[in-house]
């Protein structure tokens, strides 16, 4: 970033992803992946395509409650002209699979196999009569036994010809073995993790997440829950920050630093694992901005974007001795202001890490008209937050920095472009969605 001149929320964006990319392409280094057991691989991104070794189902089964059938045997069943036959063994879910004599109808209830020699199912419905007789664990023959076999003598009547594959579930139906079940960069959501798991697979390759030190800063601050001295205040970027980058897909470890640049530099060298340092507050142009004389010697880029939240920024990496040895630390820093925080993630950090996580990168986006007129400030990117109103006009709250309950209330984000210090009632504006 420019340190002297602002420049725009765009070029800053731009500027975080190149800044990024390293990171994005380790993490997606085949080598990289990590094995997980499916019950945590919720949200995860494959690391490399997933072949199925089984056919799923794994056999042929049934559709329906019915009959198994050969069709030939009731190639001439009509409604006047009822083919009836003798009734054979059950096939119940998690039989093995039996087998149909020929001129018999076999019970096949929904998931079991198909007899071997049965080419079709007529479901239970559609046989006379339209219900199982004499089998089942309803049947009375003795407390917890199943009857897979109907009484000597027992037959159903079918009247009308059913095609072959009626009501066949074939095996591989779903998946053959060697098909590529998920690609390499697919999110493994509930219909993913299910599949896998239809297919026998327990555990996936899956890419690492990043991991981010989440480092607040400020004397004034104090864990929410405990009480307050004189002039402080309770930490909300913390809370916001943490779960913004946790819905992005990151891991977090958040930390707290004084006013102390060195206290804030051996933060920073006692979390080695962190792919990238997240700092809020400290910026400014202040007599105590522990961020910008910490990390500005040691090279990160502090400066203006013309954006209102959010305008003072650091981006760079932070070289830091370690002994005789260097770490160099990748380091964003926001400003403390909490809407200003929360605004700086939304409008830079958010639309890269969503990316890496193989979440939709941008809020869904529309136009809407001004509820009432509203000014801003002519050489900045102002972001607003709004409410949509039910007649379809966006109402839009203060814009202070500070006012984090309004955040908290409001359902859109309201962009008022660069180069704009005043709009009307009505006038039109791009606003983002954050209520999804
Ligand atoms: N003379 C100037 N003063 C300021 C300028 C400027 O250009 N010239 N910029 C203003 C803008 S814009 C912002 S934004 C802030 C940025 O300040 P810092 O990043 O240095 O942040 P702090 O001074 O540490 O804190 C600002 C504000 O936010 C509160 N804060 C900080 N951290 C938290 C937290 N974790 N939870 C809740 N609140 C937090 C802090 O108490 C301050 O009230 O500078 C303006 N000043
Ligand atoms: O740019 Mo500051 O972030 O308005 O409060």
């Amino acid at each position: 970033m420019a340190p002297s001149h602002p420049v725009t929320p765009v070029e800053h964006a731009q500027a975080v992803a190149a800044f990024l990319a390293p990171l994005r392409t380790r993490i997606e280094l085949p080598s990289a992946a990590e094995t997980m057991p499916l019950a945590e691989a919720e949200g995860r991104i494959l690391a490399a395509d997933v072949l199925s070794t089984v056919a799923v189902p794994p056999f042929a089964n049934s559709q329906m409650d019915g009959y198994a059938v050969r069709s030939a045997d009731l190639a001439s069943a009509g409604p006047d002209s009822p083919v009836r036959l003798p009734v054979g063994r059950t096939s119940a879910a998690g039989d093995p699979i039996g087998e149909l004599r020929e001129g018999t109808a076999a019970p096949v209830m929904t998931g079991a196999p198909i007899p071997a020699g049965a080419d079709a199912v007529v479901p239970i419905e559609a046989a006379d009569p339209p219900r199982f007789l004499g089998i089942g664990s309803g049947t009375g023959s003795g407390s917890g036994t199943d009857r897979h076999d109907v009484p000597e003598g027992t037959t159903v009547a079918f009247a009308a010809p059913v095609a072959p594959g009626s009501f066949v579930r074939a095996a591989g139906a779903d998946l053959v073995p060697g098909a590529v079940i998920l690609t390499v960069g697919t999110r493994l959501g509930p219909a993913q993790l299910g599949s896998l798991a239809a297919a026998g697979i327990a555990e996936a390759p899956v890419r690492p997440r990043p991991v981010v030190l989440l480092l607040s800063t400020g004397h004034e601050l104090r864990p929410p829950g405990e009480s307050l001295g004189s002039g402080q205040i309770h930490d909300a970027n913390t809370a916001s920050l943490s779960a913004a980058l946790r819905e992005s897909g990151a891991v977090v470890a958040t930390a707290f630093a004084p006013d102390d640049a060195d206290a804030l530099l051996a933060v920073v060298l006692a979390h080695p694992e962190a792919d990238l340092v997240l700092t809020t507050g400290g910026v400014s142009a202040g007599a105590f901005e522990v961020v910008r004389d910490a990390l500005e010697p040691v090279g990160v880029a502090f400066g203006p974007v013309a954006m209102q939240p959010g305008g003072p920024q650091g981006l760079g990496i932070a070289r830091l001795a370690l002994g005789d040895a260097v770490r160099d630390a990748p380091v964003i820093a926001f400003p403390g202001n909490p809407v200003s925080a929360l605004l700086s993630f939304e409008m830079f950090l958010r639309p890269v890490l969503r990316g890496i996580a193989g979440l939709p990168p941008r809020r869904p986006v529309q136009i809407a008209p001004l509820a009432h007129a509203l000014s801003s400030p002519v050489g900045k990117h102002q972001v607003r937050r709004g409410a949509m109103r039910g007649d379809g006009s966006v109402e839009v709250g203060a814009p202070g920095s500070h006012l984090l309950h309004d955040y908290a209330r409001a359902t859109v984000l309201v962009h008022v472009p660069i180069g704009v210090d005043a709009l009307p009632a009505g006038a039109e504006v791009e606003v983002w969605r954050i209520d999804e």
